[in-house]
């Protein structure tokens, strides 16, 4: 048996999977989690790698690798490859103020038309203004600027020169100075953020690639649709510490509102995608706050009816990125004496999250995505109310592949391609799934519609 692993390194922890090439199945595996905050020790990823890595009985066995990891996260390299300054990650939000200027500089459809999105908090390329403008030390340092899956990557091949560092097409076009359109970086773009083009940015490798033993990788969300086996008219709802909603395009989109971002895929197309802060952790939140473990908010949040009985939550507990409020704190309206149970607390929780993944499949659609099956995946999707209340916020059903790791899995299947050598990824067995159905509860995303703005700023 030939053995593939993957390798996702996400916001939360590190999972390990370690698969046979040939048909898929699942052999060994091994997690370890990541230390909280929205800056981060590279050297953390690392240390959670080897644990999960030895959890799920080593790699020495193992042909090929692929690593994907959290998108976006900004780390910088001195010219001997060391560490400058932790990495500011996909949700750290002091960048606002340098997306902003970004755009109030060249104009959102003068982005959109060059890579394909509008600068927020989120892009590596307004991480990069912000490193100028308020660490020159730091950002004098700065050789090599890479994202967390290039710098895995680069670690586990030996570490060597920064030169060799590599990406590939999906982490790339989510920097905000790499074109998914036109397959090329824009560092122009980069050196009006940075004030210069730094010596070494990663070698952009095609979705197939293998370099030594090790696969291109990809951004996470690429890799879950390479793990489910996304097909055309699949739209991905991930419930993670983000939310993220997204499909496998053929074509670039560009959308001039800046809500979808025009992102590659991990398998030479595109992967139109919009994505949220405020997922999984609302419902951790909610159940710190009821003191109730998640099952039990589970619990609670189905005995209550839908819509709450009036109460609304609007999860933008860390901010939010869309609609782009970096500044925004969350919400509960329509609270009444007779209404404030922790039943439809729990209920306004799971709803509130969910109402913005539905506005983010909207936004899909908008854009011209077909959307004929919703996926539901991700830490959030384990939540028994998450997957019974889905497909009724959604208004449509909800195809629940089996508890997995698909982030990982994706980014087994994609080592497994780069290890045959073929023209494309591997078919390996059908996803196992159910569907789940609802009635239609249109009346809660409106009451939220009503709500979503009434937040104050932290
Ligand atoms: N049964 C569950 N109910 C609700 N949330 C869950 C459950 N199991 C895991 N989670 C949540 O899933 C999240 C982690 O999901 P994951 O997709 O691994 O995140 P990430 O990829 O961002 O690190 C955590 O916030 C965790 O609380
Ligand atoms: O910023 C994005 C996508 O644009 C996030 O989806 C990150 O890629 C983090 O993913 P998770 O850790 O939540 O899976």
């Amino acid at each position: 048996m030939t053995l593939v692993a993957g390798i996702d390194s996400s916001t939360q922890s590190c999972k390990v999977v370690v698969r046979d090439a040939e048909s898929g199945v699942l052999v060994r595996e091994g997690r370890a989690p990541h230390p909280p905050g929205t800056e981060v020790d590279p050297g953390a990823w690392w240390d959670a790698l080897g644990v999960a890595s030895r959890a799920a009985g080593g790699l020495d066995d193992v042909a090929a690798v692929s690593v994907a990891a959290q998108q976006h996260g900004l780390v910088c390299l001195d010219g001997s490859g060391v560490v400058v300054r932790p990495a500011l990650l996909w949700n750290d939000t002091r960048s606002a103020g340098a997306a902003r200027d970004l755009v109030a500089e060249l104009g959102a459809a003068a982005w959109v038309a060059a890579v394909g999105n509008v600068p927020v908090a989120s892009l590596t390329v307004a991480k990069l203004r912000w490193l100028a403008e308020h660490e020159p030390g730091n950002a004098d340092r700065t050789a090599a600027v890479c994202l967390p899956h290039d710098w895995l990557t680069w670690r586990l091949s030996g570490g060597r020169g920064v030169e060799s560092l590599t990406t590939d097409r999906s982490d790339a076009s989510g920097t905000g100075y790499w074109s998914a359109a036109g397959g090329e970086y824009r560092l122009e773009l980069l050196e009006r953020a940075f004030g210069r083009v730094p010596t070494v940015v990663p070698s952009v490798l095609g979705p197939g690639a293998l370099s030594g033993r090790f696969g291109a990788g990809c951004g996470d969300n690429a890799a879950a649709a390479l793990g489910v086996q996304a097909r055309p008219g699949d739209v991905v709802v991930s419930v993670g510490t983000s939310g993220t909603a997204f499909a496998r395009a053929s074509r670039p989109v560009a959308d001039p509102t800046g809500t979808v971002n025009g992102f590659a895929d991990a398998e030479g197309g595109h992967l139109p995608l919009v994505c949220t802060l405020n997922a999984s952790r609302v419902l951790d939140a909610a159940a710190a706050l009821l003191g109730v473990d998640l099952a039990e908010l589970s619990r609670l949040a189905s005995s209550a009816p839908a819509g709450a009985d009036g109460l609304v939550l609007v999860p933008y507990l860390e901010g939010e990125r869309t609609p782009d409020k970096p500044d925004s704190t969350g919400a509960v309206h329509g609270l009444r004496l007779d209404n404030a149970t922790p039943g439809n607390f729990a209920r306004a929780a799971v709803e509130g999250l969910l109402c913005g993944l539905a506005d983010a499949i909207d936004a899909l659609a908008a854009v011209g995505t077909p959307v004929e099956r919703v996926l539901l995946i991700g830490g959030g999707a384990r939540s028994a109310a998450v997957r019974e209340i889905a497909p009724a916020v959604f208004g449509r059903p909800v195809v629940l592949p089996a508890t997995g790791e698909y982030v990982a899995d994706g980014a087994a299947r994609q080592a497994a391609w780069a290890l045959a050598g073929a023209d494309a990824p591997p078919h390996w067995a059908e996803l196992r799934s159910t569907v789940v159905e609802a009635d239609p509860t249109p009346w809660v995303r409106e009451r939220y519609a009503t709500a979503r703005d009434l937040t104050v700023n932290r």
